[in-house]
């Protein structure tokens, strides 16, 4: 017997028709899906875009979130003080980290000046991305050979062969790719493939009903977009994917911005794709390297996380909203990335440079 929002207990699994729904999406919604409403509305806080110009500064409430997440560009020169002599590895983010966020998942597109900068960052630094879309999706839009990627929010690693244990694991495979380098595939969540499938269609098949939902297969998660939809029908959303993985007890749910993320329940997460990569490319000892990841959304958190509580590195969001977070900087938009990559790279030049003159 489940519970519903308004007290009441349904007296068998069968879930109310969508017309139901629609007439009382509140009334007829489980308690948790209720729970996933208020999150929703938290997670994507209508963007009470501040007047963000100059780093803020004509927006005192932006300006006092920023004593507490200073701008890595104004704290520049103390970040790479962090960084001297020590090799620092760059993790980036995709979506609202190196594209704008847009309305359509498929128009998220990179523009050339940014390719440019990561490139750039690639052949200075080592430089991963980790994001939620799948590693094929991801690659399609960023275009560069010079950098490790990690698909659906770290489940699916393409990385260089390297010292850690995880090479011998039944989940990686070795192979080749064209620059002739040995690469692996790790794919942590990779027994969940069939499943994920599964759901992606019935949630396909569920969500159309609903006015500008959209739902995305990220091969080892699967997005269900809202930003679309009108706000009166979110808890329809809540409600019809709530419905979907009430059979699947091994998937569960993070938010994102306007998107709910379905995805395996193991103990896998952008943070553990950081470290792993670390330990992949041998630059897992924290006493001579400087991880840095940039991003901007909530499954962000865990990757910050995993760097400031062993102090060995540090995040940097990227928000024009202030919120909480676990990173130590922060950075206003896209544009504000590009010109810290390209600051980065500068930075290493100079360092070379200085060195070649010693
Ligand atoms: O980890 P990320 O690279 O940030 O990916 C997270 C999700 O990003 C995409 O959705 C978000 O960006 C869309 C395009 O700007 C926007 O329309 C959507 O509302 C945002 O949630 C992507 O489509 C998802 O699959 C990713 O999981």
């Amino acid at each position: 017997m489940g519970s519903y929002a308004n007290g009441s207990t349904c007296a068998n699994d069968d879930p109310p028709s969508v017309e139901e729904v629609k007439a009382f999406p509140l009334k007829t919604m489980p308690l948790h899906a209720n729970g996933w409403l208020n999150d929703m509305k938290i997670s994507s806080p209508t963007a009470i875009r501040v007047n963000i110009g100059n780093n803020g500064a004509f927006d005192p409430v932006y300006r006092a979130w920023t004593k507490k997440y200073p701008s890595a560009l104004n704290a520049f020169e103390k970040i790479v003080a962090y960084g001297n002599g020590k090799k620092i590895v760059l993790f980036l983010d995709y979506d609202g980290t190196l594209s704008p966020i847009v309305d359509e998942p498929d128009n998220a597109v990179m523009s050339d000046q940014m390719r440019e900068a990561v490139r750039n960052s690639a052949l200075h630094l080592p430089t991963a991305i980790i994001s939620g879309r799948s590693c094929d999706k991801v690659f399609d839009f960023v275009k560069l050979t010079e950098l490790y990627y990690a698909g659906s929010h770290g489940m699916d690693i393409m990385g260089p062969v390297g010292k850690t244990g995880c090479v011998t694991d039944h989940r990686s495979t070795s192979y080749s790719n064209n620059t002739n380098k040995e690469m692996k595939i790790f794919q942590a969540a990779s027994e969940f493939l069939p499943m994920i499938d599964e759901v992606f269609r019935l949630l396909v098949e569920k969500i159309q009903e609903i006015d500008g939902a959209k739902v995305e297969n990220n091969k080892f998660c699967v997005s269900v977009h809202y930003r679309n939809v009108s706000e009166k029908d979110w808890p329809l959303v809540a409600w019809c994917t709530d419905d979907v993985l009430k059979a699947y007890p091994r998937l569960r749910l993070s938010h994102g911005r306007k998107v709910l993320e379905v995805r395996p329940v193991i103990d896998w997460n952008k943070g553990k794709a950081v470290e792993f990569l670390l330990d992949s490319l041998g630059l897992a000892d924290s006493s001579n390297v400087l991880p840095i990841y940039i991003g901007d959304d909530r499954t962000d958190e865990d990757a910050f996380k995993v760097l400031r509580e062993d102090k060995r590195g540090f995040g940097i969001l990227v928000s024009s909203v202030p919120k909480e977070s676990h990173a130590l900087y922060s950075l206003v938009d896209p544009p504000e990335v590009m010109d810290f990559l390209k600051r980065l790279v500068k930075w290493k030049e100079q360092e070379a440079s200085q060195i070649t003159i010693k």
